[in-house]
């Protein structure tokens, strides 16, 4: 289990920020695992401001929703330049569905970070062809602490890391959920329909 680092024990110093990234395939936990973070900061009497991409309204128009429904509320934007306006004087960001939001965002955390902010983000790694996703490889490049989590595949339970999806369109972004897609292990995404 991810333990907040202790980077700020002087106190004379200024705050140092720094980014964390949560990564893996659909239905892996990364939800439930920014959800925890950000309460434990709460819990903290930590300022927390929370961002999702406004194209994702899977489940509710503000709040960010886990697949087992737990959820917190957030602010949509449209561009990743949005959030450093909507930060304020928080110490926490937590920013969800990051593969979706423009490469700008590795600026924007890097500026979030040097300001002295923790920076969480949680994101697609790979799309459903496997390839890089959005901003995540560049977002894991820079940041202090990577996590990646795993789904268990449906075909035969191994450990997950591909997001398969079950339906016919090639196109990069289309939301959904088990309509769509289902979580696989190596094996049983290369064998594609065969599994
Ligand atoms: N194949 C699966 N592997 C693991 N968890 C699954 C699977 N299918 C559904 N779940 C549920 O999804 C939850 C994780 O949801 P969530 O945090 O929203 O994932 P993510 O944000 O990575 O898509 C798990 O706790 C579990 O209840
Ligand atoms: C693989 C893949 C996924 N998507 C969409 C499907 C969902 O709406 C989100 C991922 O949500 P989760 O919280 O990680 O379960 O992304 C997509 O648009 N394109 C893809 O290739
Ligand atoms: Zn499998």
């Amino acid at each position: 289990m991810f333990i907040e680092p202790n980077h700020n024990t002087k106190h004379s110093q200024p705050r140092i920020g720094w980014v964390e990234v949560v990564c893996g395939s659909m239905f892996s936990g990364k939800t439930e695992e920014l959800i925890r973070r950000l309460n434990r900061a709460k819990i903290a009497r930590q300022k927390v401001e929370i961002f999702k991409p406004a194209i994702d309204k899977r489940y509710h128009d503000l709040d960010i929703v886990s697949h087992n429904e737990n959820s917190i509320r957030s602010t949509p934007v449209n561009t990743s330049e949005e959030i450093l306006l909507f930060a304020g004087d928080c110490d926490v960001v937590g920013i969800d569905e990051a593969q979706f939001l423009d490469n700008n965002l590795v600026e924007v955390c890097n500026k979030l970070a040097g300001s002295g902010k923790r920076v969480i983000v949680a994101g697609l790694d790979m799309d459903f062809a496997g390839k890089p996703f959005g901003p995540m490889p560049l977002l894991m490049s820079i940041a202090e602490y990577v996590t990646k989590v795993h789904a268990v595949c449906v075909v035969c339970g191994e450990v997950a890391q591909y997001s398969y999806r079950k339906v016919t369109s090639q196109d990069k972004i289309l939301l959904g959920e088990t309509d769509s897609y289902e979580a696989r292990c190596r094996r049983c995404y290369t064998m594609g329909e065969l599994a």
